[in-house]
């Protein structure tokens, strides 16, 4: 009888440590050297490209990935800066052991082009006229952002990313890059996107775009240095807010509370705002103070015609070729990791799903993966535990051998019953394979098979082998592992080699505590 000490798993996936913060970054800076040729044929020369790195490139530079941001985001992907009270904004899934584990991927993040956060956009200055571009800043596409992101990533000496990963307009620019340059991509991240904007996006954008533009303080764009349009860039962002949440979320954040640290009361009758209110009601409910916040807190961060560029370039967005999105997305060769989130309906999962048929179609690999959440759009900055999980799972493809127990009892088919139910009780296991002497797996015999022995009176355990033992090899997928116990009702398989000897044991269990860990 072998006996050892039973050790734990999850080796290559967790080495046992929860994901940490990255700790204080910085921001670098890329100038494309020469003339910037832009898709409608415009050009733009000393471009400049904010960006940010986190993790160690390996010696051929072939664990690289690269995050594309959202609308409004930023380089500043992960980690801290000096004198940040918040991190990056996808701090929950950048960092050591976490799903872009930056102590085996180097991650790299830039402002898109267009961008007001160290990138060329309009806010920056014309050197040809020594003033801000404002709106004589050319048109700018998703093509446009994902070519001067290729500028640097060849600056950086990388022939081909590892990943390309974004959310919301970071999902298209993955989707443009995997269509662009389909040869420079190993897998793509697509989340909570669209590969072709709707009327319903556009006219939400179109929403925005003219509250600002209708803000006289906009004056064509001309405001560098004076009063800036404030109140329309605060109105877009409030009225783009709204599609970044769910009707749940947001009963669950403010109900229809009043906002009474402002000092508004409600009438005597309890339910009806008093008149006192008027004509500054815009803070009365929770949800209107919450909607300042966000917007007024916007106008701080971001550049109006930054705004009106970038929301133009995701409504020009469409991959679809002669109407036909299968065509588009004819000469991918990406493995796709497709993600949407079930309260979103800025970008509903129908519209994942039509990328993913797309996708298969043209037989590409792509897995589509739902995050179940209330939060709506903004699930993709928030929902960290699911998306740790799916990621992790797509990047590093979790193996039976991540999770095995390597240090395992078994026993001999010559073996008296009472010392294996002895075995069993003591190491508190309800599984033990059967091993020939020379590792060999012959069978299994489970706590249940002993308890009938028993009540049998049956004393050798060679009568209650179960001979014909499901098993998995430890280059599976945990998947395969957890579907043949499903299929078969079973809660433990052995791990064996090519030539059949046991190296290890996977249990239900261990896979329950990697979706725990991260679900
Ligand atoms: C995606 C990219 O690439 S980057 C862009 C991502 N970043 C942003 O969009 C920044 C602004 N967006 C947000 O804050 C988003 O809601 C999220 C998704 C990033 C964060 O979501 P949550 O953590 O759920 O924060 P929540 O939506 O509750 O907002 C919290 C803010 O509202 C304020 N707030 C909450 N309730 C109220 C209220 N009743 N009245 C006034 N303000 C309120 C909080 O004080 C907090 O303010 P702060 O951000 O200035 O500290
Ligand atoms: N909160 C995100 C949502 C848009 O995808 C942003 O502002 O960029």
């Amino acid at each position: 009888m072998e006996i050892s000490t039973q050790g734990s798993s999850f080796k290559n996936l967790f080495s046992g440590r929860k994901g940490q913060n990255l700790g204080i970054v910085r921001s670098m800076n890329y100038e494309i050297p020469g003339i910037f040729r832009l898709e409608s044929g415009k050009t733009l020369s000393h471009v400049r490209i904010e960006y940010e790195m986190y993790g160690k490139m390996n010696t051929d530079k072939s664990n690289v990935i690269l995050v594309c941001h959202a609308l409004t985001g930023d380089a500043h992907a992960a980690g801290f800066h000096a004198d940040d009270k918040k991190p990056g904004w996808w701090n929950i899934v950048i960092g050591p052991n976490k799903a872009f584990d930056t102590e085996r991927y180097c991650i790299v993040c830039s402002n898109i082009i267009g961008g007001c956060k160290g990138s060329t956009g309009p806010s920056s200055i014309n050197p040809e006229t020594g003033k801000p571009y404002g709106i004589s800043f050319p048109v700018i596409t998703i093509a446009d952002m994902v070519n001067a992101q290729k500028k640097l990533v060849e600056y950086l000496g990388i022939k081909q990313l590892f990943a390309v990963a974004g959310g919301s307009m970071g999902g298209m620019q993955v989707l443009q890059w995997t269509v662009s340059y389909p040869e420079m991509i190993k897998k793509a991240i697509a989340i909570a996107t669209t590969a072709s904007s709707t009327p319903q996006q556009i006219a939400f954008g179109a929403i925005g775009r003219k509250a600002i533009t209708d803000d006289p303080k906009w004056n064509k764009g001309n405001y560098y240095g004076k009063e800036i349009p404030a109140q329309g860039l605060s109105l877009a962002r409030m009225i783009g807010h709204i599609t970044y949440l769910s009707d749940a979320s947001m009963q669950k954040k403010f109900g229809r509370d009043p906002q009474t640290e402002t000092g508004l009361t409600t009438s005597k009758t309890g339910s009806e705002p008093s008149s006192e209110i008027f004509p500054d009601s815009s803070s009365y409910f929770q949800v209107e103070s919450y909607l300042n916040h966000q917007g007024s807190t916007f106008t701080k961060r971001f550049d109006a015609n930054s705004y009106l560029y970038i929301t133009k370039a995701v409504d020009f967005f469409d991959l679809s070729k002669n109407g036909s999105l299968i065509e588009g997305l004819s000469g991918i060769t990406a493995k796709y990791l497709v993600i949407s989130i079930t309260s979103d309906w800025l970008y509903p999962p129908y519209q994942s799903q039509e990328i993913v048929s797309a996708l298969t179609a043209n037989g590409i690999d792509a897995k589509y993966e739902e995050i179940r959440s209330q939060y709506g759009h903004d699930a993709f900055l928030l929902e960290e535990g699911q998306l740790n999980y799916i990621i992790r799972s797509f990047l590093s493809q979790v193996l039976v051998s991540d999770i095995m127990y390597q240090n395992f009892y078994s026993v001999s088919r010559n073996e008296t019953i009472e010392n294996a139910s002895t075995l069993m009780v003591k190491k508190k296991v309800n599984h033990l394979p059967v091993v020939s002497e020379d590792g060999k797996l012959e069978g299994i015999v489970t706590s249940w098979d002993i308890t009938k022995a028993v009540a049998c009176k049956i004393t050798e355990l060679d009568e209650i082998i179960t001979r014909d033992v499901k098993y998995v090899f430890s280059g599976d997928k945990i998947e395969t592992a957890s579907s043949i116990m499903e299929d078969y009702s079973i809660s433990a398989l052995p791990v064996i080699d090519s030539e059949n000897r046991v190296i290890g044991m996977v249990t239900s269990e261990s896979i329950s505590a990697l979706i725990g860990r991260f679900g």
